[in-house]
This record gives C-alpha cells, sequence and structure tokens, in this order.
C-alpha cells in the first residue's frame, strides 16, 4: 500500500545556465508530494502516522527551503536537483520512502524514486 502527503514551501532560485527567462531571479510555491510503500500495521493501523511523516518532511526539508534562496543550498536548482536533494534528506529516516514529486509550477512536475 502507498500513503502521500502533500507539502509546501515557497522559494526562491535562478538557473544560471538557463538559455530563458529561468535565469533571472524569480520564485516559486513549490508543492511537494511524498509517498512511502509499506504494509499497514496491525496495532496502529497504519503505514505510519502522517504526523510523525510530517516531523521528518518538516525537520529535513520544509524548514530548510520554505523561503530560502535555493541556490544556497542546490546550486543548479532545477526540479530535477531539487528532488535528489529532497530525496537524499528524506531517505535515511524513512526507509519507506518510495517516491517524491516535486510540482515547480501547477503543470511542470518531477517524480523520482531514487537513483
Ligand atoms: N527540466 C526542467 N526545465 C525547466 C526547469 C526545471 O527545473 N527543469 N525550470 C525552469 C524555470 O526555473 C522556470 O521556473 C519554469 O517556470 P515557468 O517558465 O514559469 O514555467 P512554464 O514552463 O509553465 O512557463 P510558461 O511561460 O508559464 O508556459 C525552466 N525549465
Ligand atoms: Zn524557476
Amino acid at each position: 500500500m502507498i500513503l502521500r502527503k502533500e507539502y509546501w514551501f515557497e522559494a526562491a532560485h535562478f538557473i544560471y545556465n538557463h538559455p530563458g527567462k529561468c535565469r533571472n531571479l524569480h520564485g516559486h510555491s513549490y508543492k511537494l508530494f511524498v509517498l512511502l510503500e509499506g504494509t499497514v500495521n496491525p496495532e496502529t493501523g497504519m503505514i505510519i502516522d502522517f504526523d510523525d511523516l510530517s516531523k521528518v518532511v518538516v525537520e529535513q526539508v520544509i524548514s530548510k527551503l520554505d523561503h530560502r534562496f535555493l541556490n544556497d543550498l542546490i546550486p543548479l536548482s532545477t526540479a530535477e536537483n531539487i528532488s535528489v536533494w529532497i530525496w537524499e534528506q528524506l531517505k535515511p529516516a524513512l526507509p519507506q520512502l518510495c517516491q517524491i514529486e516535486v510540482y515547480e509550477t501547477s503543470d511542470n512536475c518531477v517524480i523520482y524514486r531514487g537513483a
């Protein structure tokens, strides 16, 4: 079974080698989906408590990216590289992590499932 939770963060960035407008400093309201795959614990009825999941995601990702300048952490801050960075932050604490989805705009999304 797969569980999914949605998060948001606001951040600024520029893509220094982009041939178009994205080389200029600008911001996005990023949407992040975190997906875990696992079995349901018969005692709790849950794969993981959504609250416990949020503690990890907020501490490891949202608090580091929200209202930040992404290039400080991810120099070439494409949605692809942001996805890899988020995966590396979460996977050690969330072994059941199976997929993340990073929406840079409502119609631009990267899906990452690890290496
Ligand atoms: N593969 C990728 N392509 C682009 C990325 C990226 O991360 N990965 N990023 C950008 C820019 O950062 C930019 O944020 C894209 O936003 P925007 O141009 O507003 O989005 P649209 O493609 O929807 O542009 P519209 O002009 O609104 O159609 C560019 N490419
Ligand atoms: Zn952008």
